[in-house]
């Protein structure tokens, strides 16, 4: 049965599961929710998903959001690799763990940072305060930091070893988004400049595909009306 999948290419959960579904063969039909236009915000969108976020899916009438447990219910249903999300459970506990912090540790400070300096002045037209743009790059700054000396203080290709998990797709995806504001993380950080260049060779074209406008928008340094009308 064919995957119907709800995304905008420019979120950072969209953009994981996007490449899950490709390295995996995942078969599914895209559905394109521009969130800059609000298209998750009109009647029709809400019918399907009253809560107006992306990404979720629909299969075989199971209607499921939250990218996190969408991998881990296609890892439980479908025929896919055990090293995304292993069923032994000290790995997989490893993995949670990793996911658990991630949530506020790495996506909260990067959202952040992503909203008050480039979606909020986009969308309203108005200058961020000097104070929320200096709170939104520490916090930023302390969360990449924690992932260049902790959790790949051990120099592995990847987190947890020489095979890709979900916790590595959910990273490397939050680490490219503050780029379409100006800041990349891997900057000073070589530990973190390693990690993203393994999982991006290990998962091209697909992570080329799956960043190909965040790219085109970061590298053309774009005024705020161009970015504005690529969104
Ligand atoms: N925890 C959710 C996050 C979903 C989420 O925050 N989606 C954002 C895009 S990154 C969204 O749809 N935002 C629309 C809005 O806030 O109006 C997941 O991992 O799927």
């Amino acid at each position: 049965m064919t995957i119907q999948f709800y995304y905008d290419i420019l979120s950072q959960p969209c953009r994981t599961l996007y490449l899950f579904l490709k390295l995996n063969n995942l078969s599914f039909n895209k559905h394109v929710i521009n969130l800059a236009k609000g298209h998750h915000r009109t009647e029709e969108f809400k019918k399907i998903n009253p809560i107006s976020l992306v990404p979720f899916i629909e299969e075989n009438g199971v209607i499921l959001r939250e990218s996190v447990g969408i991998m881990r219910y296609l890892c439980r249903e479908k025929n896919i690799p055990d090293h995304w999300y292993p069923k032994d459970h000290k790995s997989q506990a490893k993995i949670d763990e990793f996911i658990e912090w991630h949530h506020i540790g790495l996506r909260f400070p990067l959202t952040m940072f992503f909203r008050v300096c480039h979606l909020e002045p986009l969308l309203t037209g108005k200058e961020p305060l000097k104070s929320d743009v200096e709170w939104s790059i520490s916090g930023m700054k302390i969360s990449c930091n924690v992932m260049e000396n902790f959790w790949l203080s051990n120099d592995r290709k990847f987190l947890f070893g020489d095979h890709l998990t979900i916790a590595d797709l959910l990273a490397a995806m939050e680490i490219e988004q503050p780029r379409m504001c100006g800041y990349d993380p891997r900057n000073g950080r070589p530990k973190l400049t390693a990690y993203m260049n393994n999982i991006r060779a290990e998962t091209n074209p697909y992570y080329d595909e799956a960043c190909e406008l965040l790219n085109s928008i970061s590298a053309k340094k774009l005024s705020k009306q161009e970015i504005k009308s690529n969104l």
